[in-house]
């Protein structure tokens, strides 16, 4: 469990996570998602005690990161894979890993086992990783003290679509048996994959969260139906807000069964009926973001 109450954290003038609040629960996967900019990283360096606080506060099962004892046997952290010393093999950085936090050496086999390492690529120097082979060493590295919370900022980055599917099938097996996870990522089908709950963050601020599928919800409903202008009317009558999408049926600011409703009242045959899909989300994504991912592209 991770919470964070009513975090702030400034830079000089520049509040860069601006009075945050949620929590991240157990057996789940928590997406946190933003625009680059939008203050994940130093959220979740706070969480992991790497920077103070400006006001507000983050703890991990219950305690701020620098209190827990031997934090490596409770919290997997990957926040930046580049930082591992570039000199040492990926073994050499897992069997350090080990002795630090008092786990066998038997974890490092595993563990290069498990995030799909080979032995040759184990025991050749980080410097000559792909950025991919550093995050599969990262995530590994985050699991050795098989800790019960994994905070990953974009851990997903320079992985390809088989190692993405990887990584999706680790978090979420490892949320199945009870495990917290909080990823980071700038991508919404990244993390609407894997993600049971999504906090959606713009310029320091919260600007959605909920479960997937409530923000699916949000998202409104997708249909068509053999006469759209007579659905449209039909909808408006009801005060239903509905759009035609550039690809032809509809994107309506309701409930499939509010929808199918005023249909079937006025005898209007519905060829397609369901929840928005990820599109729904995007767009709400980028709404939601707009104004932050604005600001970023012109500084
Ligand atoms: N040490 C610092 N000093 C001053 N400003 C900082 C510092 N660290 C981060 N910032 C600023 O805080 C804001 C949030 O940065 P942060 O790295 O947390 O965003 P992010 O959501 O993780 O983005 P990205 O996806 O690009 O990593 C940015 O505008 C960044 O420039």
């Amino acid at each position: 469990m991770i919470t964070v109450e009513r975090l702030t954290k400034r830079y000089g003038p520049f509040t860069a996570v601006d009075d945050v609040s949620f929590d991240v629960k157990p057996g789940l996967v928590t997406g946190f998602l933003g625009p680059n900019g939008a203050g994940k990283t130093t959220a979740m360096r706070v969480m992991a005690g790497l920077t103070p606080a400006t006001s507000g506060r983050a703890t991990v099962l219950g305690k701020p990161y620098a209190a827990l004892p031997n934090p490596g046997r409770h919290v997997g952290l990957l926040l930046d894979a580049s930082a591992q010393h570039a000199g040492r093999t990926g073994r050499e950085v897992l069997t350090l890993g080990a002795i630090l936090m008092g786990v066998g050496r038997h974890r490092v086999d595993e563990m290069v086992e498990l995030v799909g390492l080979t032995e040759k690529e184990a025991n050749r120097r980080v410097r000559n990783y792909s950025l991919g082979m550093r995050q599969r060493l990262g995530i590994a590295h985050a699991l050795l003290g098989d800790p019960e919370v994994l905070i990953l900022d974009e851990p997903a980055n320079g992985l390809d679509p088989a190692g993405i599917r990887w990584m999706r099938d680790l978090l979420r097996g490892y949320a199945n048996e009870g495990g917290t996870v909080l990823l980071s990522s700038h991508l919404l089908n990244e993390i609407e994959r894997v993600a049971d709950e999504i906090i959606v963050i713009g310029h320091g601020k919260i600007v959605a969260q909920g479960t997937k599928d409530e923000l699916l919800a949000g998202a409104g409903t997708f249909t068509r139906s053999t006469d759209d202008d007579a659905l449209m009317a039909a909808l408006a009558e009801q005060s239903i807000v509905a759009q035609r999408t550039p690809t032809g049926g509809l994107q309506v600011e309701a409930e499939p069964i509010a929808v199918g409703r005023v249909a079937v009242a006025h005898q209007i045959v519905l060829t397609e009926l369901r929840g928005a899909d990820s599109r729904g989300l995007e767009e709400m994504f980028l709404d939601l973001t707009a104004d932050a991912a604005r600001e970023e592209v012109a500084a």
